[in-house]
């Protein structure tokens, strides 16, 4: 028998056999992607690969090879791919995407819209972002506010689309593939409650707490220690600090922001009394306008892939090779389509960035209904 040595001197001379085949084809598939430039054809070519895939795996003599060689070539045509969309971005031949880049955004006498009530999170995160003087209104539904900007009485929506202990809003990362509205900006505003009630209230007045269901278990820690105090549950937690604003009695008092506090007057008597202390909601800007900032960071795209192994693997690998930084992925189900997702990601980069446009090109190609949602 062959000593391991002999072995391995074996298995060297044919891996430089393997190396400079790849480096042949490989400039062949470089010359495949000059005439696919010159003649205006797409780089992916999906039923080719399926043949080719299939015709390897037809020269195997076993089932463990023809699933290598299967794996080994899906990496091979996926890098020859690769090689020719960095052609193609090379050639200038990627062609402009569909959004306008800006300076600034518009914030000159624009309207903004929020979901909920006066003293919301969601009109905390507004002022944060187009500050205390902006011009707004508030409807009841996610769905209204998009609606809203998408025929143009509000030129900006603000929406809750992540947060940092409960997750996703999913219903507004639906919303944003129903909707022809883009996202141009987001903030981060930290959940911080408070105890709060009229002027004259002290820990000791009080008998009565009230706040959204949520309020009161987010703050169950300090609310429970207080053995007398009876844990009430009202519609929101802007809403519990109104009605001590109406009632104006000591013996209750309100778990809500310090903004809703504020709003109603009301004196805080304990501040950040959440259970977890780092309690934060992403929120993001929608504008109905395909328009990005210059100085955009980030991107937010969703798209659909193909039901078949390894798909998700093979588009993901379009961040990597373009050294793109993925900064979130989310998936949601396909409406109509049981058990088939649509994922949503997140990645650092601005759209005039050659290594985006040459990510996004891959994956337009590759996945199924890729829609951007904004860049900021
Ligand atoms: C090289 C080509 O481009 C792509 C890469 C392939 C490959 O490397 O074999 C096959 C089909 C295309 O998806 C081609 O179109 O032939």
């Amino acid at each position: 028998m062959a000593t391991l040595e002999e072995m391995r001197k074996e298995l060297d001379v044919i891996d430089g056999q393997i190396t400079s085949l790849y480096e042949k084809r490989m400039e062949i598939c470089a010359e495949v992607a000059d005439y696919k430039i010159k003649n205006g054809r797409k780089v992916f070519d999906r039923t080719r690969e399926n043949e080719k895939l299939a015709a390897v795996a037809a020269g195997m003599s076993t089932e463990f090879n023809k699933k290598g060689i299967k794996e080994l070539f899906e990496q091979i045509m996926s890098m020859s791919r690769k090689l020719q969309y960095q052609r193609l971005t090379d050639a200038g031949a990627l062609g402009k995407l569909p959004f306008i880049g800006l300076d600034k955004l518009d914030m000159e006498g624009v309207r903004v819209v929020f979901q909920g009530v006066e003293g919301a999170n969601n009109q905390a995160a507004m002022e944060q972002y187009f500050g205390k003087d902006v011009n707004y209104f508030h409807v009841a539904a996610f769905r209204d506010a998009m609606e809203a900007i998408e025929e143009g009485s509000a030129d900006y929506a603000v929406l809750p689309i992540e947060n940092s202990s409960a997750g996703a809003v999913v219903q507004v990362y639906d919303l944003l593939v129903e909707f022809e509205n883009y996202i141009v900006g987001e903030t981060v505003l930290p959940i911080r409650h408070m105890l709060a009630g009229v002027k004259g209230t002290t820990l000791s007045s009080i008998e009565r707490v009230y706040s959204h269901p949520q309020g009161l278990m987010q703050t169950s820690r300090y609310l429970d220690a207080h053995a007398g105090w009876q844990q009430i549950s009202i519609a929101n937690t802007a809403v519990a600090a109104k009605k001590m604003l109406e009632d104006k009695d000591v013996t209750q008092a309100a778990v809500c922001n310090e903004y809703a506090a504020n709003l109603y007057g009301l004196d805080i008597l304990a501040r950040n009394i959440n259970d977890e202390t780092d309690n934060s909601t992403r929120f993001i800007i929608v504008t109905n306008q395909k328009v990005f900032l210059k100085n955009a960071s980030k991107i937010s795209i969703c798209f659909e892939v193909p039901h078949e192994s390894g798909s998700l693997y093979h588009l993901l690998s379009h961040f990597i090779y373009n050294d793109l930084n993925m900064t979130k992925i989310e998936s949601r189900p396909v409406e109509g389509r049981s058990w088939e997702y649509r994922f949503f990601v997140d990645f650092e980069g601005n759209m005039a960035d050659p290594a985006v446009k040459n990510a996004i090109r891959g994956l337009r190609e590759e996945a199924m209904n890729l829609k951007i949602l904004g860049n900021y």
